[in-house]
């Protein structure tokens, strides 16, 4: 039998309403945890969490620093829910099943989405531990002929050609630069995300070339998400973590591994995690 290419309507709105039945808890803002970034789910007040494996429809999180829960809870003031671990391309899933949650999070009321990653450094003035405000992506992935969107347009989550140009919005993106400011960082960034399919980490050629393009930081998530949330009329924020420097260099001995992208990711969990509840707090939604 052929692999489901698609899922319903009533599929979205069945875990949605499953999810509202189990929980009192009425989320505006939905937060994606990237690798080694889960602990931003720890600081949710009065948590319910839910293993992805207990939730009808969901799928399953195989990736080290991806637990695979979902939890409810408040943060700085703010109804959330957070992914604590992401799906992704090259985990084998569909697009339409690695951004599942994001309708899902629509249907149950979210309004906004913080979508966290951890990425390589293109632009040769980043350093590890960067913090980049995502203001536009490359979808190398879409370009491949792979998108979320694919197939028939569900008209009630949105358009069949949905714009992308303004994906990332600009007011949400100015509160974190300010919350960053305000908080001392100087490692605050604003820069273009280039999603790839991953799992191996690019060569010195496509590093060199993604640069040249106009991509300051490579990651493996964020855009098949960003396109699925824009659809259906979330405000989007995208952070990017610079957890290491893309190899440019035909004499550097560096080869970028998963270990060391969850080590930064720990590194500079906290600085996140503050900078996030700081967001939060400065957040209106009626001005964004
Ligand atoms: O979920 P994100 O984009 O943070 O995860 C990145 C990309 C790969 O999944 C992994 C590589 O170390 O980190
Ligand atoms: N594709 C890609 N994903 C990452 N995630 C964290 N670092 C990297 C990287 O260098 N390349």
């Amino acid at each position: 039998m052929s692999e489901k290419e698609s899922c319903t309507y009533e599929e979205y709105k069945q875990t949605s309403d499953w999810l509202l039945s189990k929980t009192k808890h009425r989320p505006i803002v939905a937060i994606v945890c990237g690798s080694g970034l889960g602990g931003l789910g720890e600081l949710l007040k009065d948590q319910q969490a839910f293993n992805y494996c207990d939730i009808p429809n969901f799928p399953k999180s195989t990736v080290p620093g991806h637990a695979g829960r979902l939890i409810f809870g408040n943060l700085s003031g703010k109804p959330c829910v957070c992914m604590q671990g992401r799906f992704h391309f090259y985990e084998g899933y569909p697009l339409w099943k690695v951004t599942f949650p994001v309708r899902v999070f629509h249907l149950m009321g979210v309004e906004a989405i913080i979508l966290t990653n951890a990425a390589g450094g293109l632009n040769q003035e980043f350093s590890v531990g960067d913090i980049m405000v995502i203001k536009d992506h490359i979808n190398m992935v879409g370009f491949a002929g792979q998108n979320p969107l694919f197939g028939h347009n569900e008209d009630r989550f949105g358009p069949r050609f949905p714009p992308m140009s303004d994906a990332y919005n600009k007011n949400m993106r100015s509160l974190l630069l300010a919350a960053g400011k305000e908080l001392g960082y100087n490692n605050m960034r604003e820069g273009v995300y280039c999603g790839l399919g991953g799992p191996n980490f690019e060569t010195i050629a496509e590093c060199r070339f993604l640069n040249k393009l106009g991509a300051d930081a490579v990651g493996m998530s964020t855009v098949h998400e960003v396109v699925v949330a824009r659809h259906c009329g979330l405000r989007i924020l995208g952070i990017s973590l610079i957890t290491n420097k893309a190899v440019m260099d035909y004499d550097s001995n560096f080869t970028a591994n998963h270990e060391e992208v969850l080590q930064a990711g720990k590194d500079s969990a906290k600085y996140m995690e503050k900078l996030v509840s700081t967001f939060l707090q400065r957040l209106d939604l009626n001005k964004v």
